[in-house]
């Protein structure tokens, strides 16, 4: 029986993929062999040594300490793409709260509810709603920071609109290059989109290199005027940054997924509280995809969609297999094969490969009658983690 431990609500569809012939599912499991989670932040939680793999059910995986994982072995994975209809719709949302006077225009019309008269309230709305006006987003030009699953599906949303999208984004993989719409102008730097843009909408990861990506400097290059609108993560932007711009008529508002303190009160920031992925259709289809690659991973030792192993799946042969991961280092290999031989065991197929300092390793071998090989392969230098499959 394989054991999972959830944290954060994990839609129904995707626990259900667990059959309960083969698998535990509980948020209180103590001994896991895969984590499966959203938001919850994993940095100060002890795992159980058990642990073999932690599925992120979403994009951000800055909730889960990769490097340290990666050391003891552990695959984390991700569900790319899963919920980026999600996030491209309320990106949409966002330009049009910031372009047109909805929120403050609603909100206006709460504070009328003690007029009981219909004429005078139609009266009075008509008299006032030009505080409320606003812009039209066709013709303007929305910057794209980071172009991956969201980015694109945020540029293809806005050429339909009628926009002009121009694009940033130093690392596009060649799969999101060719997602990519050819009417997406490419911008040689963050500061040159910046500088040309009405609106900006920011899509990259919470990485280091992101870390305050947007501050002084950078609002120092925007357009004057401009809006810009964060639905990635909170830390890419220095919320400090963000007043001092509002403030000065830099930045024209400021729609997110992140309340700040610093924030409230201000009639020029829009915040919602992390609901970029809140709808069903995102969660199910992120926790379907977190549950398939668990599942693949615990019960054949395929890995896909990992961020920190690489991506690797081989058909199952009559027999067992032995899956282990090591440092990226030379012999290891060897080591295991020799192994191998000197216990008689014959290999059928095997694939090998790496993703930086770490190998990753799959051998379909026949039935074994030696119970020791498996430690045998524990104890050679620079394995990290080693396994057999039925
Ligand atoms: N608000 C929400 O609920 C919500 C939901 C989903 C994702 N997100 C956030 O959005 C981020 C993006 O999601 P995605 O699915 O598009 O991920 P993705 O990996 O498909 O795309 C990210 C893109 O950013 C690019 N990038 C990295 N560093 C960059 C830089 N310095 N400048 C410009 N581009 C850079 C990458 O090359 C990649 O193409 C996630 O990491 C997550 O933090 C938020
Ligand atoms: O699980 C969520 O609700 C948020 C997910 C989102 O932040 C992501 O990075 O995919």
């Amino acid at each position: 029986m394989y054991k999972i431990k959830t944290f954060n609500q994990i839609s129904v569809k995707g626990l259900e993929r667990f059959s309960r012939e083969k698998y535990e599912v509980a948020s209180d499991i103590g001994h896991p062999d895969a984590v499966l989670l959203r938001s919850h932040k994993l940095h100060n939680e002890v795992l159980a040594d058990s642990v073999l793999a932690v599925a992120r059910a979403g994009a951000g995986v800055n909730n889960v300490p990769v490097e340290d994982y990666s050391q003891k072995g552990i695959v984390v994975f991700n569900t790319p793409g899963a919920n980026a209809n999600a996030v491209k719709e309320l990106v949409l949302a966002g330009l049009l709260l910031g372009s047109r006077g909805i929120k403050s225009g609603i909100d206006h019309v709460t504070t009328l509810h003690d007029v009981h008269d219909a004429a005078e309230l139609h009266k009075t709305l008509e008299a006032q709603k030009k505080q409320f006006a606003g812009n039209e987003l066709k013709g303007k030009t929305l910057g794209i920071v980071g172009l991956g699953a969201i980015g694109s599906m945020v540029a293809d949303m806005a050429l339909a609109l009628g926009m002009n999208v121009v694009g940033f984004d130093p690392a596009l993989s060649i799969e999101a290059a060719w997602r990519l719409s050819s009417d997406v102008q490419k911008a040689e730097s963050m500061y040159a989109l910046l500088a040309r843009c009405d609106y900006v909408s920011l899509h990259v990861p919470a990485i280091k290199p992101t870390q305050h990506m947007i501050n002084d400097d950078a609002l120092a290059q925007a357009k004057p005027g401009m809006l810009l609108v964060n639905f990635a993560r909170e830390s890419i932007v220095d919320p400090q940054a963000i007043v001092k711009a509002l403030d000065s008529g830099k930045l024209r508002g400021y729609v997110c997924d992140f309340p700040e303190p610093v924030f409230y009160g201000r009639s020029d920031v829009i915040a919602m509280p992390h609901i970029g992925a809140s709808t069903a259709e995102a969660e199910e289809n992120c926790a379907i995809m977190a549950a398939e690659q668990i599942m693949d991973y615990l019960e054949n030792g395929n890995i896909k969609n990992s961020v920190n192993f690489p991506e690797v799946s081989m058909a199952r042969c009559e027999g067992q297999r032995i899956i282990f991961a090591n440092k990226n280092v030379p012999k290891v290999l060897g080591s295991v094969l020799s192994v191998l031989a000197d216990h008689n065991v014959n290999v059928l197929d095997m694939m090998n490969k790496s993703r930086g300092d770490l190998a990753y390793n799959i051998l379909d071998v026949e039935k074994m009658e030696n119970g020791h090989v498996i430690e045998a392969i524990r104890n050679i230098e620079h394995v990290t983690t080693v396994r057999l499959i039925g």
